[in-house]
């Protein structure tokens, strides 16, 4: 099989191939600005009209550094959108699948607009073209249900046309610099020839190179481990963190000493672990997998944070005598990581939940999110943290607006004074003025 993309090894960029990106979200479109950066046309396809209005109009509808920029360079001419997948799929060479990948209300992976994207690609593949899956998936589904969904009558996936899964590695935030500087590409096809020709077009544009695997299902392997990994190594830092608290140990302290031993990676203990990826991609080994008592346990022990927070925070509260009935409590940061207006998954909503549990009345500020997306949490939104008689104010995600938060002042405004850390984000010298305590640090009041 002569894939359209047997050039691109000898060539100078992507200018011969033409592209279609499916999913121009948080990911699908920093990549689909990429491509055109690198010379390919690229038609975007989302099943959303507005998003597909604004891309075709030149406006990000994300947030990402560098983003703007390319769409105000490329939009209409390399780069457009379109809601007909299968008449873009029909005029170009390669297709990338880049849409979400969640689980049900079972926890089991839904793969719904992964193989509604293959059958739209069905619709308009051509024998030559490439088909990639880079939206993270359980090991075996590009090769199983996605390519199967992918093939039109009288074609072959992986003979007649390349199929391959190349997972998309990048975070939010540095999506564009990620993309083409900071690590190498997993490809793996579902036939060799999926390898040689992913390798090929990656190579293209992301200077670190590739990975070449030996076959689709490694290269899912590999993004689901990446995930899991990071969820089970933060479920151990915030077991381990807890048991700094019971001792009176500072878990910070300990764990930078531990970490000065190159064999040890103790993470970052906090409120608990957010987006839609590492609380997700977990699901995807335990749904497949007979014996994952330690996935499972560490989704445990993680989802156990928010509760873990507001209980300390109760506790404080209780502890300079005001009912929990009574009492007010300002939530600061309820998006999941830090500089990204994203809440899917984030453990700050679940923070605000517990605390609601417990009867107290919960407000919240974030920098990033409307008055709407906060009260969607169930609190009631402020736009000035130290305007408020808080009875305790609880650091849930450490955004960069919260370093010149004035603590005097809102330490001078509280009815109790009591600042609780979810992220280490305070120096102690800084809150002198409040009863604090620190997720983690048994020296504090924990
Ligand atoms: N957001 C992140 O930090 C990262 C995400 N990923 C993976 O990337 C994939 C995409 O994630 P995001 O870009 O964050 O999602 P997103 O939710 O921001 O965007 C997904 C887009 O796909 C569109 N879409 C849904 N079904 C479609 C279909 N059948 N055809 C065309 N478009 C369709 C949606 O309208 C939306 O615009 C997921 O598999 C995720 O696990 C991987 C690395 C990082
Ligand atoms: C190792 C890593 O940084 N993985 C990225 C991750 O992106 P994500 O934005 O989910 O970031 P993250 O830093 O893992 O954070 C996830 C959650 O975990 C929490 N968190 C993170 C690190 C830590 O030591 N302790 C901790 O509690 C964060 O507060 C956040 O709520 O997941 C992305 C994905 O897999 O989709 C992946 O592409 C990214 O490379």
């Amino acid at each position: 099989m002569e894939l359209a993309t047997a050039g691109l090894a000898d060539a100078d960029d992507l200018s011969s191939i033409t592209v279609t990106v499916f999913g121009l979200g948080k990911m699908g479109l920093p990549l689909a600005a990429v491509l055109a950066d690198h010379g390919a046309r690229v038609v975007g396809v989302d099943i959303d009209e507005e998003t597909v209005t604004a891309v075709d109009d030149g406006h990000a509808p994300v947030s990402e550094p560098g983003l703007q920029a390319l769409l105000d360079e490329y939009a209409e001419t390399r780069l457009t959108a379109t809601t007909d997948g299968q008449a873009a799929v029909a005029d170009a060479d390669v297709h990338i699948v880049l849409v979400p990948t969640l689980v049900d209300d079972a926890s089991d992976p839904d793969l719904g607009p992964v193989l509604a994207a293959a059958k739209t690609i069905r619709g308009g593949v051509s024998a030559g073209d490439l088909v990639i899956l880079e939206s993270t998936v359980p090991p075996g589904t590009t090769a199983g249900p996605f390519a199967e969904a992918a093939e039109p009558d009288g074609l072959t996936a992986g003979e007649d046309f390349g199929v391959a899964h190349c997972p998309e590695r990048t975070s939010s935030g540095r999506v564009i610099r990620d993309l083409t500087e900071s690590y190498p590409k997993i490809v793996g096809g579902v036939s060799d020839a999926g390898t040689t020709a992913a390798a090929s077009f990656y190579r293209q544009f992301n200077d670190p190179g590739v990975i070449e695997m030996p076959n689709a299902t490694a290269a899912e392997a590999v993004k689901v481990f990446e995930g899991v990994y990071r969820d089970v190594n933060i479920a151990l830092a915030n077991e381990l963190a807890k048991a700094c608290e019971d001792w009176g140990l500072d878990a910070a302290t300990v764990f930078e000493a531990a970490n000065s031993q190159p064999f040890c990676d103790i993470h970052d203990p906090g409120v608990g672990v957010g987006g839609h990826c590492i609380p997700v991609y977990p699901h995807f080994v335990m749904n497949r997998a007979e014996e994952t008592p330690l996935l499972a346990t560490a989704r445990a022990v993680n989802d156990g944070m928010p509760g873990h927070t507001a209980d300390i925070t109760a506790s404080l509260v209780r502890g300079a005598g005001v009912d929990l009935a009574d009492a007010s409590v300002l939530v600061l940061g309820l998006t999941y990581r830090p500089g990204v207006d994203e809440t899917r998954f984030a453990p700050a909503f679940d923070l605000v939940e517990a605390l609601r549990d417990l009867d107290v009345t919960v407000a919240a500020h974030d920098p990033l999110l409307s008055a709407a997306e906060i009260e969607s949490a169930g609190a009631s939104p402020v736009t000035d943290p130290t305007d408020g008689t808080w009875d305790a104010v609880v650091l849930a995600t450490g955004h960069e607006a919260y370093e010149s938060l004035d603590l005097d002042a809102l330490a001078g405004a509280m009815r109790t004074p009591i600042l609780v850390d979810g992220r280490d984000f305070f120096d102690p010298a800084d809150v002198t003025a409040f009863t604090y305590a620190c997720i983690g640090d048994g020296t504090s009041e924990v």
